[in-house]
């Protein structure tokens, strides 16, 4: 059996019932086929795959809280130290009901690499909670943040671990565990990133994975002989990433035509109005289909199926395994010719060779994503030097690290003769990184 597959083995049966875990690990462990060939003995005697896949550690904990009736809530939290080869752990933590240390594993594991390709020293992290944010008041919120910071505080740190946003957790969650973590260590530090403009947040973070992904779109298309403006674009999701990933590209000159929630989806045939979005959102923290009360000529539709409206680019910015094979073949079916993720790991692997193998221009979150991290390696940088960029200076780093990200992946794909395939080239040049500084720094 191939090193590679002895280690998938292993991974399976060492983690069982990880399966967001599992399907992240076998992406990447594929795509390095051609690199561990070139020199298999030594990857398996130096046992690098093994250490690659087994996160530095784990740390999970209880989180009691107490709701507005009075009652004791609790809730279990974890983050996952996945790698430090690279620098301090950095990734985001989620707060949702389908958190689990699978999922969380699987998104600290891709982040190790992403991390790796933004060119800056971050090391891989996540975290989270199965908590439900949704429907909860103000004081909810801030009662569960405070208590999973209670725990968390113990691990993190500016210069060890900085934690910041992921699904549910924006400006609002973060400060809340700011103040949690100066209370409790005295410490104003750049531990967290994502915080507010009045306390050492950068400008531009908020919109930094948005932007960073239509960067990342508009770089595959030009490579490619194509462009964004007059186009027609579907994006999921109605968060954080699918709103400034809007923005960018009516910005750039698309149309944009649908956006969703965990409930459903809104077809504008006029083009997404972006302002009404964002007070529904961002404002009332209310549901997509409240978009149709003020925008008759819209259509909402409950359940999935955003994927089956006609589109040029599709871009899946909600969750993990909400596009499948199904789902590709009806973007293909419509006339969809490029597929980026905001979203970590949107496509299932079906519908991802299902994209490659009927060629079609895609190209994986942990490249057209990491915009959001890059920028927030942005703050902690800030943060050290005690100061704050304007706007047009951390939206230009974050546009050159894109472009910069984009020219590491095309380049690897083609050293490797594999022109095109940007999964490959993501997860090789993000691995080569991490791994010559795990050699260096000896067996750790
Ligand atoms: N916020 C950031 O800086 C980054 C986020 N990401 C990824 O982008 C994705 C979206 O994150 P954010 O926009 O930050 O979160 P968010 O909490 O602001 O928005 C999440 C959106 O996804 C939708 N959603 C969640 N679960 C869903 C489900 N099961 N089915 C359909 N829709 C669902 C929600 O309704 C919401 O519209 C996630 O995969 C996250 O890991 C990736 C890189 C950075
Ligand atoms: O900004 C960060 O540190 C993390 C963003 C994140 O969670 C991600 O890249 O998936």
């Amino acid at each position: 059996m191939s090193y590679v597959d002895e280690v998938m083995q292993r991974v399976v049966e060492k983690n069982p019932s990880e399966k967001e875990f599992h399907q992240a690990v076998k992406e990447v462990l594929d795509s390095l086929r051609v690199v561990i060939e070139k020199n298999e003995e030594k990857y398996r005697k130096d046992a690098l795959l093994e250490r690659i896949t087994e996160p530095e550690r784990v740390i999970s904990f209880r989180i009691p809280w107490v709701d507005d009736k009075g009652q004791v809530q609790v809730n279990r939290g974890f983050r996952v130290q996945f790698n430090s080869a690279i620098g301090p752990y950095k990734g985001g933590l989620r707060l949702h009901p389908s958190v689990n240390q699978g999922i969380i594993k699987f998104l600290g594991f891709e982040q190790i690499f992403k991390n790796s390709l933004t060119g800056l020293p971050i090391g891989g992290g996540k975290g989270g909670s199965d908590f439900d944010p949704k429907g909860k008041s103000d004081r909810e919120i801030m009662a569960f943040c405070q208590s999973f910071m209670t725990e968390l505080h113990k691990y993190i740190g500016a210069d060890t671990d900085v934690p910041a946003g992921d699904i549910g957790v924006g400006g609002r969650e973060i400060g809340y565990l700011y103040g949690q973590y100066k209370r409790l260590t005295g410490l104003y530090e750049g531990v967290l990133t994502g915080k507010g403009l009045t306390y050492g947040g950068s400008l531009a973070r908020t919109e930094a994975t948005g932007y960073g992904l239509v960067y990342m779109l508009d770089e595959m298309l030009k490579a490619n002989g194509k462009a964004i403006a007059g186009s027609t674009v579907v994006i999921s999701g109605s968060g954080n990433v699918a709103i400034y990933a809007t923005q960018k590209a009516q910005q750039l000159g698309a149309k944009v035509v649908a956006l969703s929630d965990s409930n459903g989806y809104v077809y504008d045939k006029d083009g997404i109005d972006l302002d009404l979005v964002r007070e529904i959102k961002e404002v009332r923290r209310g549901r997509i289909k409240e978009y149709v009360e003020a925008r008759p000529g819209a259509v909402y539709t409950e359940g999935k199926g955003i994927w089956t409206v006609p589109c040029d680019i599709a871009l899946p910015c909600a969750t993990q395994n909400e596009l499948g094979l199904e789902d590709a073949k009806a973007l293909k079916a419509n006339g969809c010719y490029a597929v980026a993720e905001g979203a970590n790991m949107p496509s299932t692997r079906e519908a991802t060779d299902f994209f490659q193998e009927n060629g079609m221009l895609f190209m994986p979150g942990k490249a057209a994503n990491a915009g959001g991290v890059a920028t927030s390696a942005l703050e902690m940088s800030q943060n050290s030097q005690r100061l704050s960029w304007s706007f047009e200076e951390v939206d230009a780093k974050l546009h050159e690290i894109m472009i910069g990200i984009f020219k590491k992946v095309d380049e690897a794909s083609k050293r490797y003769g594999l022109e095109g395939n940007y999964v490959a080239g993501a997860n090789i040049a993000g691995f080569e990184k991490v791994v010559e500084a795990m050699n260096a720094q000896g067996v750790v």
